[in-house]
């Protein structure tokens, strides 16, 4: 049993140092009811680094994903054991402060998600609820959190405007934008691209290399070719196990594993 008995926000402030993982997730389990959807998970996530999960449909990517700000928490029959801790914070344990987690770890959907509201007021939100009313503070939030997610220049006139307006790819950055808002130390992104054409794709996988070192980035992808773009570590998931993880360029030419060779070669998937 954990010992921590509280969450200290606090101790995420220590953004991205170089001792130890972001991520340590350590002798994973879930059940989803009778279903066991992750076996025994091993994964020490770097910090300031872009981690992709990689797999066949059904692997647990997500699940695994999910977990790393408790969006699992609300499914009904999910048991979990094992440990995840979060700069050595463990988030499961007794008394964690949930919605102070997932402030520290952003998510970003496969499909973009504004709010139906102006492009400011996406960003602004979240800080609102949390009791931000100076004006001087709100807009240099929605300028940094903007010009971070390269869609300043492309909405900077249109601010007041609603955010359903832009294109897919520019709500897909508005939605980075208001995850990165929160100053979170860490950024999930289940499949960001999947609904996006290729121009926009590029942009925002030019927006993780950007992001990276500031943040640490954990990316479900269906797309190997992004996967090794992008990424510097790679984990791969087959049948809820994580069967490799290791630098991408490794993982993709040299894997140690025959799974994960006919993985990313293509024999399967
Ligand atoms: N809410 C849920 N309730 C019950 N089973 C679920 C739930 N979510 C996922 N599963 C099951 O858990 C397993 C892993 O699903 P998950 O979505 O994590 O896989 P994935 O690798 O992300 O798949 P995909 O690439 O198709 O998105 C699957 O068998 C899935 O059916």
């Amino acid at each position: 049993m954990s010992d921590i008995i509280e969450f200290e926000p606090t101790a995420y402030h220590v953004k991205n140092s170089p001792e130890g993982p972001a991520l340590d997730i350590s002798d994973f389990n879930l059940w989803y009811g009778e279903s066991q959807a992750l076996f025994d998970c091993n994964l020490e996530i770097q910090k300031g680094q872009v981690t992709a999960l990689i797999g066949p449909s059904g692997c647990g990517k997500s699940t695994l994903l999910r977990c790393l700000n408790r969006m699992n928490d609300l499914v009904d029959g999910l048991r979990i054991r094992g440990r995840i801790t979060v700069d050595g914070f463990d988030i499961y344990a007794k008394g964690v402060d949930v919605i102070a987690l997932r402030k520290r770890m952003g998510m970003v959907f496969q499909k973009p998600n504004p709010f139906a509201m102006s492009i400011y007021d996406n960003i602004t939100y979240p800080l609102r609820v949390d009791g931000v009313t100076k004006k001087s503070i709100l807009d240099e939030t929605v300028e940094h959190a903007l010009k971070q997610a390269a869609l300043w220049n492309e909405a900077k006139d249109r601010l007041n405007d609603s955010a359903l307006g832009l294109s897919g790819g520019q709500q897909q950055r508005l939605c980075i934008a208001r995850a990165v808002a929160s100053d979170p130390e860490v950024l999930l992104m289940d499949e960001p691209c999947s609904a996006l054409d290729p121009i926009a794709t590029a942009r925002i996988e030019e927006l993780i290399e950007e992001l990276k070192g500031t943040y640490t980035i954990v990316m479900v992808t269906h797309s190997m070719a992004q996967a090794a773009r992008v990424s510097d570590n790679t984990a791969f998931m087959y049948l809820g196990r994580l069967i490799e993880y290791g630098d991408t360029d490794t993982i993709f030419t040299n894997p140690q594993k025959s799974r994960t060779n006919d993985y990313v070669t293509g024999r399967f998937g």
